[in-house]
């Protein structure tokens, strides 16, 4: 039996605003650094020992974590970063306030955006600063593989590969895995862990800050996944997520 952690960062400035994020660099809230310090002080509590870690190239995945691993004691540990685990690329609505979105659009079209499997939000322009070929972090990057725009489908298609070819292959070298990403990039690999279907991936929502554990079985099938933590707090955080995205109140 394997064990791997996954966790979205912590509160973010944007998560705050209440912004479309996707690949813009904000960093985390006082509140976001306090999820990842209770986080790593559960994965603690608990005993986790990591061997290697994976992040995106983000820094509130990068800095949830540090804070995390400072908790633990494993600073010293490995980390790969890589921009296959940043969050799905939001296209032209990075930036917009969802709950303004909602009005404008209407709640219907805004949930499309955020939750169907294979509508992308309205694209960027390659002229746009947003649009990653046209800054320094990926400039080694083939610009082919940048996006202008992504559905969850396309950001499957770049987290499914590198999960299988980059990071299962370290899992079964034995090495503890703790993997710290973000809402829909963790969708991505959550959607096809556990196998859910397109039309069931829309209802999953994950909390920010919360460690969640896998135990997979030699074929990389889920035994079964938990959130560690107080149940009903992320119970309600999950509704909190889904709800983001609607006008009124
Ligand atoms: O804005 C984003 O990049 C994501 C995660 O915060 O939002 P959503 O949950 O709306 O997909």
């Amino acid at each position: 039996m394997y064990k791997i952690v996954l966790m979205r960062h912590g509160e973010s400035q944007w998560n705050l605003e209440n912004r479309f994020t996707g690949w813009v660099d904000v960093d985390l809230t006082e509140k976001g650094r306090k999820e990842a310090a209770l986080a790593g002080q559960l994965l603690k509590k608990q005993g986790f020992v990591f061997d290697l870690c994976y992040t995106s190239v983000l820094k509130r995945a990068i800095r949830t974590l540090c804070i995390a691993l400072d908790e633990l004691d494993q600073l010293y540990l490995p980390v790969i970063k890589d921009w296959r685990l940043n969050e799905r690329h939001y296209g032209a609505l990075q930036g917009l306030n969802k709950k303004e979105t909602a009005e404008k659009f209407g709640n219907e079209q805004v949930m499309i955006w955020r939750r169907s499997y294979d509508v992308p939000p309205p694209a960027l322009s390659k002229e746009s600063p947003m649009w990653p070929a046209n800054q320094s972090r990926y400039r080694l990057e083939d610009p082919e593989l940048m996006p202008l725009t992504e559905c969850l489908k396309d950001t499957v298609k770049r987290v499914v590969p590198y999960w299988e070819n980059e990071i299962v292959p370290k899992i079964r070298e034995g090495k503890q895995i703790l993997i710290t990403a973000h809402g829909n990039s963790l969708r991505a690999l959550i959607k096809h862990l556990d196998n859910i279907s397109d039309a069931d991936i829309v209802g999953l929502n994950i909390p920010t800050g919360t460690p969640l554990v896998y135990e997979l079985d030699e074929n990389m099938k889920p035994i079964k996944s938990y959130y560690l933590g107080d149940q009903e707090a992320i119970k309600n955080a999950m509704a909190a997520v889904a709800a983001q995205g609607k006008a009124g109140k």
